[in-house]
């Protein structure tokens, strides 16, 4: 059983994927700069793993304070700010910081600091148990919707599915986003096999879900990037389904860079393509994905291959970590609370009220 993150006796535990499936290591913790560093090498990665991880290192920050109660709101906004730098684009991140600011504003003036931590220790306890319980919500709606949309396919033979990048268990904690409902078609007999986009550059569909769907004992192949188009000309692929860094009002979608190009194929060869992600990776605010903030990474990611230098360290490179998928190349975006399919802009509103 992998255990992507847990947090026990006021330390974190996690699995760096930076080395896997390779090496399994397991890093312990107590201090939350060193869980930022995780955080910003991708050790702990994929969006609502970012947010789990967010919620634990602030109660790390918090467990190092040494200072009075008058001191405390200057270093909590440091601690804040310093977590928020990490990564940009995975909106859960900023989900749990909201969470936990949330609680300071409420609690501060009344209640003593140990009480305060106690409850955002909580807090950071109710992300990561909701984040499970999403991926099981998801599961079963990402189900339903591919036995509703795919049903003529499904009386005569079982389905092959495309996805991109990780979301499974390391990228959260639970069963996944889109991995989660991969996985549960599967044991409802519905997959008869997954394509595994590698997920140029830190491949993360080659190291990380291949390893994932091993385990599971489920049918795969990975391919580069660039082959899925060719796969769906060939009738290859039945459909496809990725996980999401962050969701704009629309629908628009941030994902692991790729994503786009593999939906806009999947809509010109007429398969439908899917997003898999809990509504704490809407982010409600922001009307279209414009406004989505897309990190941008060391252009070293790119001209090194796991410390091997295959291209000048003087190439210029543009490295962006995802890119947007526009909503209309989008058929249906599975939530924990339930499966939109079509008119994002009304219906995610609905989701939050
Ligand atoms: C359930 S995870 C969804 C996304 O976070 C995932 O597809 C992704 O793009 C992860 O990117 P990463 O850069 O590995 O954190």
């Amino acid at each position: 059983m992998i255990d992507a993150i847990s947090f026990t006796n006021g330390t974190l535990r996690y699995l760096d994927q930076r080395f896997l499936p390779l090496q399994e290591n397991y890093v312990e913790t107590r201090s939350h700069m060193e869980a930022i560093e995780a955080i910003k090498t991708l050790a702990v990665r994929g969006a609502p793993l970012i947010g789990v991880a967010a919620g634990y290192t602030v109660i790390l920050g918090l467990q190092s304070y040494e200072g009075t109660k008058e001191e405390f709101p200057a270093y909590f906004d440091r601690l804040i700010a310093d977590v928020e730098a990490s990564r940009p684009t995975a909106v859960n991140l900023f989900f749990a910081t909201a969470k936990l600011k949330d609680l300071f504003k409420a609690h501060y003036a009344a209640l003593s600091l140990e009480a305060l931590f106690a409850a955002m220790n909580a807090a950071a306890v109710e992300i990561h148990n909701d984040e499970i319980a999403n991926c099981d919500n998801m599961s079963r709606h990402g189900v339903e919707l591919i036995k509703q949309d795919l049903a003529e396919t499904l009386k005569t033979r079982k389905l092959t599915v495309l996805t991109h990048c990780n979301t499974g268990t390391l990228a959260t904690g639970g069963s996944g986003t889109a991995l989660g409902v991969i996985k549960l078609a599967w044991q409802e007999g519905l997959i008869e096999k997954v394509i595994t986009a590698e997920s140029r550059p830190l491949l993360q569909g080659l190291r990380l879900t291949a390893w994932e769907l091993e385990q599971e004992k489920i049918p795969f192949y990975s391919i580069s990037d660039s082959s899925s188009a060719f796969l769906m000309q060939k009738g290859m692929i039945d459909f496809g389904i990725v996980g999401a860094d962050r969701i704009a009002s629309n629908g628009d979608t941030a994902n692991k860079i790729g994503t786009c190009a593999h939906a806009i194929s999947a809509y010109h060869h007429k398969i439908p393509f899917y997003i898999a992600a809990p509504v704490s990776t809407i982010d409600i605010t922001i009307d279209n994905g414009t406004q989505i903030p897309i990190e941008e990474r060391n252009g070293d990611e790119l001209r090194t291959i796991f410390g091997t230098q295959v291209a000048t360290p003087t190439t210029p490179v543009i490295n962006y970590a995802f890119d947007v998928t526009p909503n209309q190349f989008i058929n249906g975006i599975v939530t924990d609370k339930k499966a939109v399919t079509g008119n994002y802009s009304q219906e995610l509103q609905k989701l939050f009220t």
